[in-house]
């Protein structure tokens, strides 16, 4: 029998038996079966534990204005999550890696659509391949941000926490910080290592440009200046050298805060970037209002900004709101225009724009001015007045009408002859 058959049958058992106090240990021992068997349907798909993720990868197409990577080790509720968040079903059960793949879903949000990844649980070594670790942290490379959620009743002493801080952080992901501000350029001939910093550097010893050259010889770069900004550590100048890692913003979620006490719910929700919650009770996530906490702070994290465009002449279009990220494509005028079409961004005089970034309402800004949510802007363009626009659009969108008019009926003609030879 199969490992996918036995799984069906204890499933089904425990579906028959009973739930009361004679029954408690022996569903227990179906679960734990359960649990075991799912861990080594896991280990066989991701082909053989240690050096595994060899198997096909998760692609999911990118969709929507952002994309968020749930995170965290098995039934801590990312299924669960995803069912609050979006109208997307994902398998939620009490038995660990229940979820095998990785499983989409549509967060609408403020007129925004944030593509939300459920996935399977991580363990510690999943970066070295544990499980579909590899996979799962590909996931998180590709994401704008990541959720990282916890049991919040299983979160004895922080430790989950760290163990993902840390498979996150060997694969170049950084969270919550800024690329340091260090550049690193190499020269074509000698000199060495030129170190030159405006602020003091006491994480790197009394001899900076020493440990600078000494690390940087490491990666083989013999002759280069080096200019710092700000105080930092090696471990970021490394970073640095490297120029691979992934600064991503990053929450925690505290779940299933139903299981804990008042004082223990209150200790976890003081910590940084922390959201604490109960998909099962509603509470922060999935509320009936719009507004829960988990989706306003996740909201921050992306950057995203709203801008509402408008006509000359006519209201702005508040349905649907242009949506910019600051993380990926930035909140400017340039990226609004770059983010409408190609032509807009060839064409573009002037912007005027109503709301909070305007210093008087409407002002006229360039394409390097900075919006904030919900502006309302009106884009003028070099050469062509509005009203050109409107009918040029109107004479191609009834050439296209006609052509594709023309298209079909041919087609039906020629399927008519067919049926008829
Ligand atoms: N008490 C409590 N239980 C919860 C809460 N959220 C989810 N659960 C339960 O936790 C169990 C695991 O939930 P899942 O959503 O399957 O967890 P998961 O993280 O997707 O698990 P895997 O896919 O196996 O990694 C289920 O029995 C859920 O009903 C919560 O807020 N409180
Ligand atoms: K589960
Ligand atoms: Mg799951």
């Amino acid at each position: 029998m199969g490992l996918m058959e036995r799984i069906k049958e204890i499933e089904s058992e425990m579906a028959r038996t009973q739930k009361n106090k004679a029954t408690n240990y022996h569903l227990g021992t179906l679960k734990a079966k359960l649990a075991k068997l799912r861990s080594e349907l896991f280990l066989e798909q991701s082909g053989g534990g240690g050096g595994g993720g060899t198997g096909e990868g998760f692609d999911v197409a990118r969709n929507g204005d952002a994309r968020v990577a749930l995170i965290g080790f098995p039934s801590v509720g990312k299924s669960s999550l995803l069912g609050a968040l979006t109208a997307t079903e994902s398998e939620a059960a009490a038995y660990e890696f229940t979820t095998l793949t990785c499983i989409p879903g549509v967060l609408q949000y403020k007129g925004s659509k944030i593509q939300v990844l459920d996935l399977p649980g991580i363990i510690e070594g999943a970066a070295h391949g544990a499980g579909r670790g590899k996979e799962v942290i590909a996931v998180a490379r590709s994401a704008d941000a990541i959720l990282i959620v916890l049991d919040a009743g299983k979160e004895q002493g922080n430790r989950h926490r760290e163990i993902l801080e840390r498979e996150l952080e060997t694969v170049g992901i950084r969270l919550n910080q800024r690329p340091p501000d260090v550049t690193v350029t190499k020269r074509k001939s000698g000199g060495g290592i030129r170190f030159a910093s405006t602020v003091p550097q006491p994480q790197l010893g009394p001899e900076p440009e020493k440990i600078v050259t000494n690390i940087l010889r490491e990666y083989k770069i013999t002759t280069a200046d080096v200019l710092a900004r700000e105080e930092i550590s090696v471990d970021q100048l490394v970073d640095v050298v490297l120029g691979n890692r992934m600064y991503k913003p990053c929450l925690y979620l505290y779940n299933k805060i139903d299981t804990i006490t008042i004082e223990e719910v209150d200790q976890l929700a003081r910590l940084s970037h922390s959201v604490v919650g109960s998909v099962r009770s509603q509470f922060n996530i999935g509320e009936p209002l719009e507004d829960d906490l988990l989706k306003a702070r996740l909201w921050e994290y992306l950057g995203l900004t709203r801008i509402y465009t408008k006509r000359k002449g006519s209201p702005p279009d508040l349905e649907e709101p242009v949506v910019l990220s600051e993380i990926r494509k930035g909140t400017t005028v340039k990226s609004l225009c770059a983010n409408v079409s190609s032509e807009l961004l060839r064409e573009f005089n002037y912007a005027l724009v109503w709301g909070t970034s305007a210093k008087h309402s409407p002002q006229r800004c360039g394409l390097s001015h900075t919006l904030d949510d919900e502006d309302v802007v009106q884009i003028v363009s070099k050469t062509i007045k509005q009203q050109q626009q409107d009918k040029n659009y109107n004479v191609i969108s009834q050439q296209f009408n006609d052509k594709h008019a023309k298209k079909r009926l041919e087609a039906k003609k020629q399927k008519q002859q067919r049926l008829r030879g």
